[in-house]
């Protein structure tokens, strides 16, 4: 299992070629726009999307980026973590190159000022009316095919589950929120990092409730959603699954739980007739080991720390999170919202950085697949 790095674009001319396909992602006369969400206003998300100023997106990466955020927020924060750049506002500047130590801010208000650290229910909304704006300004094409979407990919700094769901919204997870916003009935969530990618067939549920989440129809769609972008998000032709059972020692002959023999077997033999490499069902508590490992190029975990636990030992904050089976693109970082740290400046950016970065490469990687680049190929 290996982590594909961004191929850097090439900037000597008006378009970017990727070193892939060669189809090009820039828009006429305008680089791909993506969209970076700051999330909770109390976390560190403001202050790390701060940093994103630190590198050349044009000119490395041949991309521009829009932070959604509380202008004054992204001041305040600036303030007190030293930031050395410039805060643009993105809706009277739009039309400017971007530039190195330059961050383009595209304002959504904040209902109340928010202090670092200190959670306020009142800013849950607005925390939503980021992902929203992400989301619709990804959504055009989707939404009305031949339309230029504002932004080609979203990628989102944390949110704080709990304090929105104090404001009375329920809300478990971005995963869920934008696949409910996309009218998408099941979608996958997937971390990779430290050379791992484990997708989850359960997300944000009490645990108690997992073995009765995974039936045979579940499973089915999980599988066909991460076969289906591990082609197209990571261009792996022929994906090798690694699946987990569920219980110790993937139920050991049935003596430790059924649920191996009576779902998980069933479906993986039924998706092998299909055509599909799966592994499995391997006991979880070996299946993070190297030699496990080298056998496939990504794994499915039953449920959340059964998979992220050992994702996160190996990549924490490297790592990132993204969303198949979404019609847009989305990753985000492998932490969350760091209250503990927040305003303080000191928190690492590099995983919101690698997210960046992924947003990036699938962003080429479906330009490459895209109607338009198949006619520019034939054309050709
Ligand atoms: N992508 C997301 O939106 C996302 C991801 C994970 C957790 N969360 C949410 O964040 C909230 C807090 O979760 P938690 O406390 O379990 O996890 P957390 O990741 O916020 O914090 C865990 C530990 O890691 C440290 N940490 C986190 N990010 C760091 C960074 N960038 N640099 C240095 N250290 C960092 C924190 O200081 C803390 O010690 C919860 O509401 C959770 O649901 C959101
Ligand atoms: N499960 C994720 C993690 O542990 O990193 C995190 O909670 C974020 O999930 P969403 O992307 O659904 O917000």
């Amino acid at each position: 299992m290996s982590e594909s790095s961004v191929p850097r674009a090439s900037t000597s001319t008006s378009s970017v070629i990727t070193e892939a396909s060669g189809a090009s992602v820039r828009t006429t006369g305008q680089l791909p726009l993506i969209a970076v969400t700051s999330g909770e206003p109390a976390g560190v998300g403001p202050e790390l999307c701060l940093r994103l100023a630190e590198r050349d997106w044009a000119g490395d990466y041949g991309v521009r980026l829009v932070v959604l955020a509380d202008r004054d927020l992204l001041a305040e924060r600036a303030a007190s973590t030293g930031f050395a750049g410039v805060l643009r506002d993105a809706a009277v500047t739009s039309g400017l190159p971007p530039l190195p130590g330059v961050l383009d801010v595209l304002h959504v208000p904040l209902a109340v000022p928010a202090r670092a650290g200190q959670l306020d229910p009142a800013n849950a909304r607005y925390v939503l009316a980021l992902l929203d704006h992400a989301l619709a300004g990804c959504r055009a094409q989707s939404l009305a095919p031949g339309a230029q979407p504002e932004f080609t990919a979203m990628v989102t700094a944390p949110v704080h589950k709990a304090v929105i769901n104090a404001a009375g919204i329920p809300f478990t997870g971005h995963t869920e929120y934008l696949a409910a916003a996309c009218g998408v009935p099941r979608v996958v969530m997937m971390l990779a990092g430290g050379g791992l990618r484990v997708a989850l067939a359960t997300t944000h549920l009490p645990l108690k409730d997992v073995p009765a989440a995974i039936t045979a129809a579940s499973l089915r769609e999980t599988l066909h959603i991460l076969h289906a972008d591990m082609r197209r998000k990571f261009g792996i032709a022929q994906p090798r699954i690694l699946v987990a059972g569920l219980n110790p020692h993937a139920g050991e002959d049935g003596c430790l739980g059924r649920e191996e023999i009576e779902v998980i077997t069933p479906t993986l033999d039924a998706l092998r007739a299909e055509g599909m490499t799966l592994i499995g069902p391997l006991p979880a508590d070996t299946l993070f080991t190297p030699p496990q490992l080298a056998r496939g190029d990504c794994v499915l975990a039953m449920y959340h720390d059964q998979g992220l636990t050992a994702l996160k030992y190996a990549s924490f904050g490297a790592g990132i999170n993204v969303t198949l089976g979404l019609p847009v693109i989305r990753t985000s970082v492998d932490h969350g919202t760091a209250l503990d740290l927040a305003g303080r400046g000191t928190a690492d950016p590099g995983s919101l950085f690698v997210a960046v970065e992924q947003a990036i490469e699938m962003s080429r990687r479906a330009a490459a697949l895209s109607p338009a680049a198949a006619n520019a190929g034939e054309s050709a």
